[in-house]
């Protein structure tokens, strides 16, 4: 699904309202939307206290409140008395509520908490363009102190859809967010995202041709993008169809993050699968997944990565940073051209030793945020970090995975897929060994790189997502997620 600036749902908006369909019956539809959403899910509730700005936002809010009294519901409606600017489609829905006596409306400072009440924030959408005023900060933190459910229309107000947001800003904290045909970008970054609650997608018709043809570079990966990516296995095939992959890791006493990596990449298809592992891992690794082959190198570390025809390399789980480990993959690097998957101390290797420069073209990295800093440096926040990723991805021509809730996945070319499969339950040591496996196996099956990628921070989220259901976020564990992998795949079908 594309990400769209706001100016550009601003245009979409426009060629919408150019194909025949009136603004006003824009707002209609998708205050229609929002309405019936909420009946559907706050239908034990009796009162919506709706607080509306002067906007379109706020035109969204005058609709929805007509549409829930209609149903039946109480519903009070707060607006600024002081401010008589309101914007066209605003003024005319404002108009028609003032004729239905059953809806009340009052000054924003006349709210007085009634209980039971839902707060629906139709304060301001994308149309934020600058700091809110004092008085709505006021307004927005005394909302957030009232315990009550909270929907927010289309963007939590004081959120601006597409950039980071001051230290000590203002936003109402939504328990849902209801938004209009496209994820907005700050609703994928964690300084944000917080704000928003549960993100409900509604899809209000807005004009197709605009959506295809508008380029941007961000992306949300939904399932009809991975539908396009999925290659099913063929009947007439045989081991070597599905690529070599090789997981090079493990050192005494982190043998099972290797482990986790080899067994994924099983999991996940690569038709021949080699573990380079140290000694001390022979035995663990050989008893715990059988079908992999062994190669050792050094006692409790290792100190070689021989280089195979054919592979496709996953190097950091458990790898360590003794010295001779550092040398065999500075070695490794000089010496090999092929794209490689490098995670963990892999990246923490390269980053001390200053060797950007060795990571070969069309490699795939997957640093967290620290790993990251260490590899480019400091940024202030997310928004800034992914801004240098796109940059030294394009400078490196390489793929950055940034794992964070929401992974991003950022291409030479600078396009930018968030993820948003995964959950809390994965944050535990061994996640990112078993992305590590997923990743290798994917391009050693000649997935295209970017496919690879997109296709495996998605499944490797979504096996998460199947394990925390069966087990619980704070019971499960990677192992778990490497089991559902085969859920997946089987709802792929
Ligand atoms: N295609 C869609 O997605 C559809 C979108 N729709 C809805 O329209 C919404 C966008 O509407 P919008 O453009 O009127 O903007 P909105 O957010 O109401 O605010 C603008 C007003 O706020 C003001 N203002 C700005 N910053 C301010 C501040 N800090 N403090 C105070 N004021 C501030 C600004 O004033 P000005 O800058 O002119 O002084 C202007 O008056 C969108 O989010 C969705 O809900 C649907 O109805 C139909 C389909
Ligand atoms: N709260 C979360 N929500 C979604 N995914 C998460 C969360 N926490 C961790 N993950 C995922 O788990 C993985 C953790 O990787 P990493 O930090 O490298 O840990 P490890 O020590 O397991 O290698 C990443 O892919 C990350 O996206
Ligand atoms: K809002």
């Amino acid at each position: 699904m594309k990400i769209l600036s706001s100016s550009q749902i601003k245009e979409c908006d426009s060629a919408t309202i150019e194909k025949g369909i009136s603004s006003i019956s824009l707002m209609e539809n998708a205050a229609k939307k929002c309405a019936n959403w909420i009946v559907d899910n706050f239908k034990s509730n009796q009162n919506f206290s709706i607080f509306a700005g002067n906007g379109n936002n706020g035109g969204d809010g005058f609709v929805i409140a007509r549409m829930l009294y209609e149903k039946g519901f109480d519903v009070e409606v707060f607006i600024d008395e002081n401010n008589s600017k309101f914007s066209e489609d605003a003024k005319i829905n404002l108009n028609k509520i003032k004729l239905i006596s059953g809806i009340t409306i009052k000054d924003y400072s006349e709210f007085d908490n009634r209980d039971n009440s839902v707060i629906i924030d139709a304060l301001f959408g994308y149309g934020l363009n600058r700091e809110l005023s004092d008085d709505f900060k006021n307004l927005i933190e005394n909302l957030n102190q009232i315990q009550a459910s909270k929907i927010s229309i289309d963007i939590p107000t004081g959120l601006f859809a597409d950039r980071m947001i001051n230290k000590n800003a203002a936003v109402f904290k939504a328990d849902f967010t209801l938004t209009f045909q496209f994820y907005k970008k700050s609703f994928l970054h964690p300084e944000t995202e917080k704000f928003c609650g549960k993100i409900i997608v509604l899809d209000i018709d807005l004009d197709e041709d605009f959506i295809n043809e508008a380029e941007t570079d961000y992306f949300v990966i939904d399932e009809i993008l991975i539908k396009k990516i999925y290659k099913p296995r063929e009947e007439f095939s045989h081991k070597g169809t599905y690529g070599k992959s090789v997981l090079v890791g493990g050192s005494y006493g982190k043998i099972g993050a290797v482990l986790m990596s080899t067994l994924s990449a099983l999991k996940t298809g690569s038709g021949l699968t080699f573990t380079i592992a140290p000694k001390c891992g022979n035995i663990i690794l050989q008893s715990q997944v059988p079908e992999a082959m062994f190669i050792d190198s050094g006692e409790n570390h290792i100190n070689e990565i021989e280089i195979q025809d054919k592979a496709i390399y996953g190097i950091g789980p458990g790898l360590g940073k003794e010295i001779e480990t550092q040398k065999a993959l500075l070695e490794f690097l000089e010496n090999y051209r092929n794209s490689v998957v490098l995670d963990a101390d892999a990246l923490n290797i390269i980053a001390e030793n200053q060797k950007l420069n060795l990571i070969p073209k069309h490699s795939v990295i997957t640093p967290h945020p620290l790993e990251f800093e260490r590899l480019f440096g400091k940024t202030e926040n997310s928004f800034e970090r992914l801004e240098l990723a796109k940059q030294k991805a394009e400078e490196l021509q390489i793929f950055i995975i940034l794992k964070d809730h929401h992974t991003v996945v950022i291409t030479p070319n600078q396009k930018v897929f968030y993820n948003i499969t995964g959950n809390s339950g994965m944050a535990k040591g061994g996640s990112g060994d078993v992305l590590t496996g997923i990743l290798t196996s994917l391009i050693s099956q000649k997935y295209d790189i970017e496919k690879a990628c997109v296709f495996g921070v998605w499944l490797h989220g979504k096996a998460g997502d199947f394990a925390a259901v069966e087990f619980s976020k704070e019971a499960m564990l990677p192992t778990d997620l490497i089991n559902h992998i085969s859920t997946v795949f089987k709802h792929s079908r």
